[in-house]
């Protein structure tokens, strides 16, 4: 039967991943993109951005829109502090049922919960569901037009607080126009955006870090 793209990513960290080592995940997803096929993971070069903000906020709780195959959930959960703890929404059963594997196959299961199901209908239902009180770092790499209107919902539902560092992945490609016209001229956002490439290309791409100043 044929594989999916999400697949042969699980198959390349089955094959040449250490169990339990994140980082050899990372570097065999990474490996297979660049050399065997593309795909939408933010990569390498970003990827040392996102480490760099992860390490920065030291994050206690993260929330992860878009969790695709898990490549930045594993990122972001192998520098998280011991009892910190990371819940990435992903809508799609299939990249969710990969995503669980990779997580597991670095052996963060313990730090990692992956939701099934859309941002807009889980993100207000945090706090009932999960006891979170606010975020200290969002990482939005979903669907480009639901940033914004998932950013709104945050702000609504007091997921934020003075402090709360936001990092968007692709504001330049495919881009996030709205969201970054938003951040960049709101007086509650202090924005700063790392240029960077799409992931495994020269084409430009970055990141836009903003921090919500309450
Ligand atoms: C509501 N909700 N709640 C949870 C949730 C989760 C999802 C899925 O994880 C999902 C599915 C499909 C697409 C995305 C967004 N990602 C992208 O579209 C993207 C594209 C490119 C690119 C760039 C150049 C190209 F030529 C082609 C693709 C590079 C990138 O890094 C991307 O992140 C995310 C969707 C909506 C969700
Ligand atoms: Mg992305």
């Amino acid at each position: 039967t044929q594989s999916t793209r999400p697949q042969r990513i699980l198959d390349a960290v089955q094959k040449n991943a250490t169990r339990g080592d994140p980082r050899s995940v990372v570097k065999a997803i990474d490996h297979f993109c660049r050399n065997k096929e593309w795909a939408m993971n933010v990569g390498d070069e970003k990827g040392c951005i996102l480490d760099s903000v992860v390490s920065e906020v030291n994050p206690a709780t993260v929330l992860e829109l878009g969790t695709y195959c898990g490549y930045s959930t594993v990122r972001i959960a192998s520098l998280l502090p011991p009892h910190a703890k990371l819940i990435t929404l992903e809508f799609n059963p299939d990249f969710a049922a990969i995503a669980r594997q990779v997580i597991a196959w670095a052996g963060l299961e313990d730090k990692v919960q992956l939701v099934e199901g859309a941002s807009g209908d889980w993100i207000p239902k945090m706090k009932e569901q999960f006891g979170v009180k606010t975020f200290d770092l969002v990482f939005l790499d979903h669907w480009k037009n639901s940033y914004l209107p998932d950013t709104k919902l945050m702000e609504e539902c007091s997921l934020l607080r003075k402090g709360s560092v936001l990092l968007a992945d692709n504001v330049i490609c495919p881009g996030a126009p709205d969201y970054l016209e938003f951040v960049r001229s709101s007086p509650r956002y202090k924005s700063q955006y790392f240029k960077s490439h799409l992931e495994y290309t020269k084409v430009e791409d970055g990141l836009e870090k903003s921090v919500f100043l309450g």
